[in-house]
């Protein structure tokens, strides 16, 4: 018996605004990737951020599987591609929508999202209906720091710098 109701607890986090990203795998285990708004870091020494991914999404086997995954944060053009990725539309179509490289795993990096964290998975925990997947960066991406795709209150928002200058110097200058 729950203290708290989950219709209850998803309306509350309803008003819990997060960035949005897409978190892509690839290797023997296959190409996948989903939406996701459950990700912060954990520590900077060593660079780790976690995920926290449903076992019964699409994405899960091969996720686990590869040990591996890159989280492409969103930014505010990227709102469509969230929406493919966002559940029920086949791998191969979610792919097909945007242009995708490689760092050092090999999990499918965006090409112009606002950054990109290529990951090993370290550590994996079971919590209820989802796990939580402990990812030590590897290799990173930047590319334009200037806004982000935000979801909050069940739909899109996006929040941005009108001064690129303001998101620090390697982003003005487009350095990654
Ligand atoms: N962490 C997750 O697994 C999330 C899953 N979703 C998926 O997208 C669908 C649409 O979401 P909304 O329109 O925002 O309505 P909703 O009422 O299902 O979700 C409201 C908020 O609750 C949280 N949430 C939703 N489903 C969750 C889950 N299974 N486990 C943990 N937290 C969850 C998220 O913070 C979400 O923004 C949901 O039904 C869910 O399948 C959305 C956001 C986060
Ligand atoms: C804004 C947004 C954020 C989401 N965040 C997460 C998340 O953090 N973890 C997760 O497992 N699913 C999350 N989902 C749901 C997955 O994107 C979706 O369920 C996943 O693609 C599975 O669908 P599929 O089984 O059809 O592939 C989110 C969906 C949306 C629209």
């Amino acid at each position: 018996m729950q203290d708290v109701a989950s219709r209850d607890y998803r309306d509350a986090m309803a008003c819990l605004g997060a960035a949005v990203n897409i978190v892509t795998t690839d290797g023997a285990a296959g190409r996948a990737g989903f939406t996701a708004s459950a990700i912060c870091s954990v520590t900077d020494d060593p660079p780790t951020l976690l995920v926290c991914i449903h076992r019964g999404s699409s994405a899960y086997a091969s996720v686990t599987r590869n040990k591996a995954v890159c989280v492409n944060v969103l930014s505010a053009r990227h709102e469509q591609l969230s929406r493919l990725f966002g559940g029920k539309v086949p791998a191969e179509e979610r792919f097909a929508a945007a242009d995708w490289s490689t760092l050092t795993t090999g999990a499918p990096v965006l090409a112009d999202c606002a950054a990109a964290f290529d990951c090993r998975i370290a550590d994996i925990v079971n919590v209820g209906t989802h796990d939580v997947l402990f990812c030590r960066v590897v290799a990173l991406q930047r590319s334009g720091c200037t806004d982000n795709l935000i979801y909050f209150g069940r739909a899109y928002h996006t929040v941005g710098v009108t001064d690129p200058a303001e998101a620090g110097p390697e982003s003005a200058s487009g350095r990654s």
